[in-house]
């Protein structure tokens, strides 16, 4: 048996059966995600049967590439990690709410519910609470009463979701435009999901758009229809968008796993988009409290 410490702070160790890796040179090694991309020094420790040509113990350094990408097993340590790094941040977070914010079909429910799970925070979604309010489908407020309307009960239910704490607030793909929903939402801690637009059209195309009115209108497929109304959607709104706390880019989240393009992220990489939004949020508390973050 020979055990192989990464000697890298934060230590971290991983036992390796020789029996397993055999007379090949090469094995892999999980490595805490913090070492990222690029080279690590790691020191093999080995501890060998004694016989009289050999020490009983060996240590050697080597400089190996590290990379960070998924491999089978893979989402056990990742669930691992985004729960520590929940742990770590949750104490600074103070209960503040956290607001998701981005364009439709950019994950906000899906990454939204990961995070409240990993922070004992509650889940809710702004669209779904107007709709409880109302009566009705998001879809059918806006055919009734028209878009104004659905705005008002928007900015209404930020201002009551503002007084709360310890809610991971899902908000409607529009809340970001108009500037007093950001005075209720600048009570938590807002983060951007930045997803490619071929990316939203994409995940939209593949469910429909009828739950969706904004994007009732254009002509063409699923696809086509959805990306057209999106880019124009998005060129308003980016600004807005800019305006959060914390930003988590897909783009950016795909290439550290090594993917060509976004549309290889798939649901099931989700927890690595939790986990880099918790860090972005890590990221925007310290800028706020300066060096006292990590004295608590
Ligand atoms: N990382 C991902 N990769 C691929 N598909 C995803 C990913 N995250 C979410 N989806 C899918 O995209 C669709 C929209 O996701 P979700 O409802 O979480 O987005 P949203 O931002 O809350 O949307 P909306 O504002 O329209 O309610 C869902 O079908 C979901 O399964
Ligand atoms: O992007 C938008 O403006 C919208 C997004 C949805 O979440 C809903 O809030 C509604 O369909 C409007």
């Amino acid at each position: 048996m020979m055990d192989a410490i990464i000697a890298q702070r934060p230590q971290f160790s991983a036992w390796i059966d020789s029996n397993k890796v055999g007379r090949k040179s090469s094995c892999a090694i999980r490595v805490p995600r913090k070492l990222q991309e690029g080279r690590c020094h790691v020191l093999i420790s080995g501890h060998l049967e004694p016989t009289r040509n050999f020490n009983r113990h060996k240590s050697i350094s080597l400089e190996v590439p590290c990379s960070y990408r998924e491999f089978p097993g893979a989402p056990k340590l990742e669930a691992l990690i985004l729960k520590n790094k929940s742990q770590e941040v949750e104490p600074y977070l103070s209960g503040r709410c956290i607001y998701l914010v981005g364009m439709m079909g950019s994950g906000k429910t899906t990454v939204g519910k990961i995070l409240s799970q990993v922070l004992n925070y509650n889940f809710c979604d702004s669209d779904t609470l107007v709709e409880e309010d109302v009566g009705t489908s998001v879809a059918d407020i806006f055919k009734l009463y028209g878009e104004g309307f659905f705005r008002e009960k928007e900015t209404e239910m930020l201002k009551r979701l503002s007084i709360m704490h310890r809610m991971v607030v899902s908000t409607g793909g529009g809340a970001v435009v108009r500037p007093v929903n950001w005075r209720h939402m600048q009570q938590g801690i807002s983060v951007w999901l930045d997803v490619p637009l071929e990316a939203l059209a994409q995940r939209i195309a593949a469910v429909g758009t009828h739950s969706r009115p904004l994007l009732h209108g254009e002509s063409g497929d699923a696809y086509t229809k959805a990306l057209t109304r999106l880019s124009n959607l998005l060129e308003e709104r980016s600004e807005a968008y800019a305006y959060a706390n914390a930003r988590v880019s897909l783009e950016e989240i795909a290439a550290k796993l090594g993917y060509r393009d976004v549309s290889h992220i798939s649901p099931t990489a989700i927890t690595a988009i939790a986990i880099e939004a918790l860090e972005q949020i890590e990221t925007s508390l310290r800028d706020e409290d300066g060096m006292a973050f990590g004295t608590l």
